[in-house]
Parts: structure tokens; sequence; C-alpha cells
């Protein structure tokens, strides 16, 4: 804070003691996360290295776009303009299960004991991906994390072997559960589309849907009748709205 920077320095020593014990405090508690987006959950630097990547390729201009990443304070509307451009970083099949692996590890690192991803699963042809095949290359990822145990459905989907000891205490435990999201700018059937999925994705780990999206884009009529269709399914939905 301002109020830190005019403290004398012992003063100033003090108080990032202090925050840092705050921190380690805030680290080392328990947590329950419902709210993590899964491209917007994703570690720096994996943006960095796949902006590289794109940025070599020619797809993108590396310089420019490493500036977007690593700004702070962002507006609405230059979040939804960052969004675009991770979907363009994130958007293959092995890229989305590595961030759904690192995302899982990252949260279990930070003491998460239950957490909720909701994303918004992706048509896009010339990947060959469907909103399924994304999907399906998510609970790949949640499936893969190595050194921690990731349970979805109450079920132990990713372990390694036990010590012949009878068990390694020490390994972190971490329920996951998925909520598919709907973006305001798809069209109604794409809506029907994602819930139909969640239904079908019931018993991995998905238990609800999601509305999401820039919020003066669309308009409500079209996804009425997704939620309507969710709602008689009995799936429970989550709705972003009013943040503008
Ligand atoms: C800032 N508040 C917000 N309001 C509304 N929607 C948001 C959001 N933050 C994120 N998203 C939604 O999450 C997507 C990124 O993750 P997935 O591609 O789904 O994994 C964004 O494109 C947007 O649709």
């Amino acid at each position: 804070t301002n109020h830190t920077r005019r403290a004398p320095a012992a003063m100033a020593t003090q108080t990032s003691e202090a925050e840092k014990e705050m921190r380690e405090w805030c680290v080392a508690l328990p947590k329950v996360e419902l709210h993590a987006h899964l491209n917007g959950s994703v570690r720096n630097s994996t943006l960095l290295e796949l902006a590289k990547e794109l940025g070599d390729k020619g797809v993108i201009v590396f310089e420019d776009v490493k500036d977007v990443i690593m700004k702070n304070d962002r507006s609405l509307p230059e979040c939804f303009r960052l969004f675009d451009l991770f979907h363009i970083l994130t958007t293959d099949h092995d890229t989305v299960t590595r961030i759904a692996k690192e995302v899982v590890g990252d949260f279990a690192a930070e003491n998460v004991l239950y957490l909720e991803i909701r994303t918004t699963p992706k048509n896009n042809e010339a990947k060959g991906m469907t909103k399924r095949s994304y999907m399906n290359a998510v609970v790949k990822g949640l499936k893969s994390v190595e050194d921690i145990d990731v349970v979805l459905n109450d079920e132990i989907l990713s372990c390694t072997p036990m010590s012949d000891s009878g068990g390694d205490t020490k390994r972190k435990k971490i329920y996951v559960r998925l909520l598919l999201s709907i973006d305001r700018r798809e069209t109604t059937s794409a809506a029907l589309d994602t819930v139909n999925l969640a239904m079908e994705m019931k018993d991995q780990g998905v238990i609800g849907i999601d509305l999401s999206g820039n919020p003066v884009v669309g308009e409500w009529e079209t996804y009425l009748p997704a939620l309507e269709y969710a709602k008689e399914l009995g799936i429970p939905t989550t709705i972003h709205c009013g943040e503008v």
C-alpha cells in the first residue's frame, strides 16, 4: 500500500513480514473454490509459453501479446478481449488437457479441498474439436494429475501407486466438480447442446451449467430455452449477471 511505502524501513519490514505471514496463513487454510473459469485460471508462464510458440509460427506477434498477458488492473472490456486471446492460445485438445491438469494442481497447492471448475465447451472445426471432445480433453487433464488424488464423483481418478508401507499420507486430495458454461455469444441451439452435454456427463463430475461471457453481449431470450430445459432436467444452474 502507499502507507507502507511511506513508513520507515523497519516498519515496512515488519509490515511485509505480517503480510507474508497472512499470505502463508491464507494458503494453509483449507478452502472451497466455487468460481474458477478454466481459461481464467491458466498460469501466466503457460500463457507466455503458448504465445511464444504461436509467435514463432507467425500466428501472433509475441511481443504485443506478452504485454497484454502481463498487464494488471484490467477493465471488464479488457478482460473479455484477453479471454479471446486466451482461447486462441489454448484451444486445441492437448493444450486443454494441459491447462486442466495445471489448474487443478495449482488450486491443490493452495490447499483448495473442493474445486468447481466452470468452462465453456467449444466447437472448433479447424481443430477437429466438438463440445464433447473439448470436455473429454478437460476430463483427461483431471485424470492425468500425478502427485495429487483428484476425486471426481467420489471415485479416485488419478492416483499413483501408494507406497508398499500402506499409503503415503502426504499426498494431497482434491474433490473436483465441473460446470459447463454457456457463452452469451452462443445461439439457442448451441446453448441447448451444452445442457445436453451436461446431462450426458453427469457421471464424469459435471454437476451443473453456468451462463457467462461478456455481459454487454447477447439477449436473455436467446439462452432462456436452455436454462428452462436445464431446470426441467434438474440440472443446477449458475448465472453471471448485472456486472455492468
Ligand atoms: C469477469 N467476470 C466474468 N463475467 C462473465 N463471464 C466470465 C467472467 N470471467 C470469465 N468469464 C467467462 O469465462 C470464459 C473463460 O473461461 P472458459 O473459456 O469458459 O474456460 C470467458 O470467455 C467468459 O465467457
